[in-house]
This record gives structure tokens, sequence and C-alpha cells, in this order.
């Protein structure tokens, strides 16, 4: 018989939608997710002996999730604290985990006599995220949102690239610089007000885009991250996962019209793939609660 140790483990429930309605009054509210939940702790006699005494269900996991739910949401950051505590707290064997959520933006729509009380629509393609990391007494939140696609049709350009003999780019001091950005900031603290610092960092993301002349998208996600670490002392560090969207001049010559920059083929595929992450001096630049995100450098 060869010997086999168990090595990193983790399992839980995956993707539970849950939506949320508060009807205290007759404005209602919304709160709809995607939770993920994933237990680590001593769980070897399941593996090797068939013995699932410790195995909180993952059925369990996901009841729980409704059952938390009816206390409320909040923000999914406190959802996902509240769940991790739970679960590190009730059963002695489970020494951390993973909790992840996805908020889907709904707005209200907008009736004959203002924002409708009752009915919404899904607002566009953005989506907030929250992580939720327990290792014994280490807690770790990681809060973010993906696919915010953002566009500035002029301030940006694209030269001093190294040219060779396969470079056919042509340098521009005005182009369309489009992106659907996905990003992430780590918390150094769990006492905030989730909702709060999150939009206010999803507007200085907008800000940092939007306000200067942008070199390369390498350099925006510079100024966007500036933006957020000089006014959030409690992020230690954001990374950014941002396609650039490639937005091509067509030649309208062969029509005798010239093109100054007013119609552009809008390409799907290949895209610029960008990724960076940015740090407060002194941060850890390998946090052990980034493990398990996919997507990111
Ligand atoms: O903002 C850009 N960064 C790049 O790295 C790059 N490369 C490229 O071909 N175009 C661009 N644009």
């Amino acid at each position: 018989m060869t010997d086999i140790i168990l090595g990193k483990n983790q399992y839980g429930k995956a993707e539970v939608r849950v939506v949320r309605i508060t009807r205290d009054t007759a404005r209602h509210e919304i709160e709809d997710l995607n939770v993920t939940s994933q237990l680590r702790g001593d769980f070897a006699s399941a593996h090797f002996d068939g013995n699932n005494e410790h195995v909180v269900a993952t059925d369990t996991q996901k009841n729980t999730v409704y059952a938390f739910a009816k206390d409320g949401v909040g923000s999914p950051e406190e959802f996902l604290l509240r769940l991790g505590r739970h679960f590190t707290g009730e059963f002695d064997w489970v020494t951390g985990g993973r909790w992840e959520a996805e908020q889907y933006t709904w707005q209200r729509i907008e009736g004959d006599e203002g924002p409708h009380d009752h009915a919404f629509v899904a607002g566009g393609t953005e989506t907030r995220t929250a992580l939720v990391q327990i290792d014994g007494d280490d807690t770790t939140v990681i809060a973010g949102l993906q696919d915010l696609k953002v566009l500035k049709s002029t301030q940006s350009g694209f030269v001093g690239y190294p040219k060779e003999k396969y470079t056919t780019l042509p340098e521009t001091e005005d182009r369309i610089l489009a992106t659907s950005v996905t990003a992430k900031w780590r918390y150094n603290r769990n006492d905030l007000d989730f909702n709060e610092v999150f939009a206010d960092v999803r507007s200085r993301l907008l800000a940092g885009f939007s306000r200067n002349y942008s070199y390369a998208l390498q350099h925006t996600l510079k100024e966007m991250a500036e933006a957020v670490l000089e006014a959030h002392p409690e992020i230690d560090e954001i990374r950014f996962s941002t396609p650039n969207s490639h937005h091509f001049v067509v030649d309208l010559s062969p029509f005798g019209l010239e093109n100054p920059n007013e119609v552009f083929f809008a390409a799907d595929r290949p895209y610029g793939l960008i990724e960076a992450s940015f740090l407060r001096e002194g941060a850890d630049t390998d946090h052990w609660s980034w493990s398990g995100s996919a997507g990111f450098c």
C-alpha cells in the first residue's frame, strides 16, 4: 500500500442564490447574492475512514445562508463575516474557511411618481464581490467589483513602445480607452461600514479612470489605485484585471470619407489583458488571503 497523506482541502456549498427583500415599509429593498461557503479544518477521518462526524453537510451550509438572510444581509462583507464566525465558532474542528459572494446590482425603476417602491431594473454588467478568509485567529476581508465597463473617448494615447520586426501598431496620442474593470481590495480592518467604503472606492476608481491623460491602461490603473489608497488607510492593497477593449478607427477612405476618430470597430477579441496590484509601502505583497482567487496575477 502506498502511504497517502491528506493535503490542502476545503469543502462547502457553492453559489447559493439568495434574494432578500426587506419589506418593513411599502418601499422595499432588494439584496441579491450568490454565496459560496467552504470550510477548512480537521476532515481527515472523512477522507480516510469514511467517518463523517466532522462533516458539516454542504446542505446544512446552504440552509445556514438562507436562515441568516432572514436576519438581513446588511452588506455582503458583514454577511460573510457572520457565516464565517458561525461555522468556526460552532464546530471546534472547523479552524477556518473561505466565504465568497457576488452581489448583483438592482436599481429602482423610475416610475410615474419617482423611484418605484418595489420594481427594479438590473444595473448593467457590474457585480459587487466580497471574500472573507478565516485562518485560526486571522480574519481578512477582500472587497471588489467585476465587469464595471468604462470608456473615455479621448485623453488616451499609446506611444514609445519598442518597434521591432513584428510591430505594426501605429503610435497614437488620441484613442479610445475602454475596459471592463475587475478590482479587488484587501482591508486591514473588519470593523467598517462596508457599504459606505464600497461606494466611495467605486466612485474614486471612476474618478481615477477619468481624471488625467492616459499613457497606457497600465498608467491609468496606477491612477485609480492611488485615488483609492490615498483616501482609504483601511485598504492595504488593490488588484486589477482589466481587458483593453480595443477600438480601431475604420478606414473610410475607400468611400471618399475622412474619419477623424469618429467611427470605430469595437473588437471583442483578442484583447490586451492588463493585470496589476498596488500596495501601500510595507504591505505584504503575497498575503495568504488571496489564495483561491483566480484571475489575478
Ligand atoms: O494601454 C495599452 N497597454 C499596452 O500594453 C498595450 N499594448 C498594445 O498593443 N496596446 C496597448 N495599450
